[in-house]
């Protein structure tokens, strides 16, 4: 049995490229070998469509189903998953996760109810990747309670790195108070504007306020074309147009993942 390391993708403000970076660094990590299971828990099922499952609103078995563990329609978790010719499986998402989110408010044991739900087949798994909703409500807090770090994404501009305050205090609450363990694997600028200095701006912006003690990934995606395109086609920017600036720096961020991962291994040992 494998060991999974979970890793949430998490930004509340949207667009800033949790899906592309959770579909591009999930069929990264599959390219080198390992086995990824990517949970959608975002309402909005942009990483359900974008893998290829254009009409997420039809699909019987879903991430919403399984976490209100609806009994009348019995849904088992391996029936939920969906498998993508790139080698990763899929736990969708559709419209019905915004209700989800309502009740899972009510629920018993509320925040750990992600946790429980993949507990079965997590080890079956290196990676399991979880997409967060562009929100920080009970869906993004079980996505958190459910995993051992996190990766954020920001978009290399003055606004959205200043909005991340209010993500670091909630992972800093999760932590304190039901994960301690939580960690933050690290900070990774999207859609870098290479005519531009702002890249370098937003990183001196996020040291000088969060401290050296958050990592921030060498590897920054730059904007390109392509990943619209890619998503349009279902799949990863590496099947769609391997070799650009886009699948090269998402490459080198599955790296950079992957030897965090040994690193942490032999301090273990
Ligand atoms: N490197 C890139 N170059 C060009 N376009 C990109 C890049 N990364 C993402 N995009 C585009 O930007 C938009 C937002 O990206 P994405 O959906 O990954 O962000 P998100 O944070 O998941 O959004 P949301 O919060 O709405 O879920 C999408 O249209 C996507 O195709």
């Amino acid at each position: 049995m494998k060991q999974a390391k979970v890793i949430a993708v998490c930004n509340q403000k949207g667009g800033v490229g949790k899906t592309t970076t959770t579909i591009n660094l999930g069929i990264g990590l599959a390219n080198q070998g390992k086995k990824v299971l990517i949970c959608d828990m975002d309402p909005q099922s942009d990483t359900t469509a974008s893998l290829g499952w254009k009409q997420p609103d039809e699909l019987d078995s879903t991430l919403a189903n399984l976490l209100i563990s609806d009994t009348s329609q019995a849904t088992t978790i391996e029936s939920a998953i969906l498998h993508h010719e790139e080698g990763i499986d899929l736990l969708p998402a559709n419209i019905d996760l915004s209700a989800t989110e309502l009740h899972l408010v009510n629920a018993m044991c509320r925040e750990a109810i992600l946790k429980n739900t993949i507990a079965d087949v997590k080890d079956n798994y290196d990676y399991v990747l979880i997409d967060c909703p562009p929100a920080l409500g009970m869906l993004t807090i079980n996505s958190l309670v459910a995993a051992d770090s996190v990766i954020i994404p920001v978009q290399a501009q003055y606004l959205p790195a200043k909005g991340m305050t209010q993500l670091l205090r909630t992972i800093h609450d999760v932590k304190r108070n039901i994960k301690p363990n939580l960690s933050i694997e690290g900070v990774v600028l999207t859609l870098v504007d290479g005519r531009t200095n702002l890249s370098r701006q937003v990183i001196g912006f996020l040291r000088e306020n969060y401290g050296t003690h958050i990592h921030i990934f060498n590897s920054q995606i730059p904007m390109g074309v392509k990943v619209a395109e890619s998503v349009s086609q279902g799949k990863s920017i590496y099947a769609y147009k391997a070799y650009s600036p886009v699948a090269i720096a998402y490459e080198s961020l599955t790296k950079e993942v992957l030897h965090g991962r040994e690193r942490s291994k032999e301090q273990e040992r």
